[in-house]
């Protein structure tokens, strides 16, 4: 099923996920659910944080035809250099609106996947960068928050706007 989105600056977007005790039947769906949600939002991430379930839970799927998601529960993710690379970052709490942020060119990923199995794994490019914005999302980070203030200012008029938009089409 298709969960609503939480939209910028919800202060719900603030909470700390907790850890995942048990991968029940219930978080299987919630997984399933996230998924459906980022594509159909465009995204190539999720954190359950974003769809007001503030538990440690990311999915992902960077693939062109959407068609590798991957889950991460209770991720941590570690840098592994002090180079930091800018890149174009977007966020499905904040739409349409896009600007640069420097992040670790490279980090190590270490979470379990949907059946409890352990990933361990050392990341650079788009997926590092992804996995560090989704971590964000888990400890209430958005990415606005390292742009100035002039732009925090900038997006939240221009995310009322896109939602005010998307309630007339609805
Ligand atoms: O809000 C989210 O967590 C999803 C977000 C993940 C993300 C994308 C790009 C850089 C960092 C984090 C998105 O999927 S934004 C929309 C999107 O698909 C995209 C945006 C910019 C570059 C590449 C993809
Ligand atoms: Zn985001």
């Amino acid at each position: 099923a298709l969960l609503p989105i939480l939209n910028y600056p919800d202060p719900r977007l603030r909470t700390i996920a907790e850890p995942v005790k048990e991968v029940t039947a219930e978080i299987k769906t919630l997984i399933a659910d996230m998924i459906e949600t980022m594509y159909d939002a465009q995204g190539i991430g999720l954190a359950a944080s974003q769809v007001d379930r503030h538990i440690q839970l990311i999915v992902m799927d960077l693939s062109e035809d959407k068609s590798q998601p991957r889950v991460f529960i209770n991720p941590k993710v570690t840098p592994l250099v002090e180079e930091k690379q800018p890149y174009e970052e977007g966020c499905l709490s904040v739409p349409d609106v896009y600007d640069k942020v420097e992040r670790p060119t490279k980090v190590r990923i270490e979470a379990l996947d949907e059946n409890g199995d352990k990933i361990d794994e050392e990341v650079e490019g788009l997926l590092a960068v992804c996995i560090q914005h989704e971590m964000d999302h888990l400890n209430g980070v958005i990415f606005v928050d390292y742009l100035s203030r002039l732009k925090q200012t900038r997006a939240r008029d221009k995310v009322r706007k896109v939602i005010k938009i998307r309630e007339k089409q609805s």
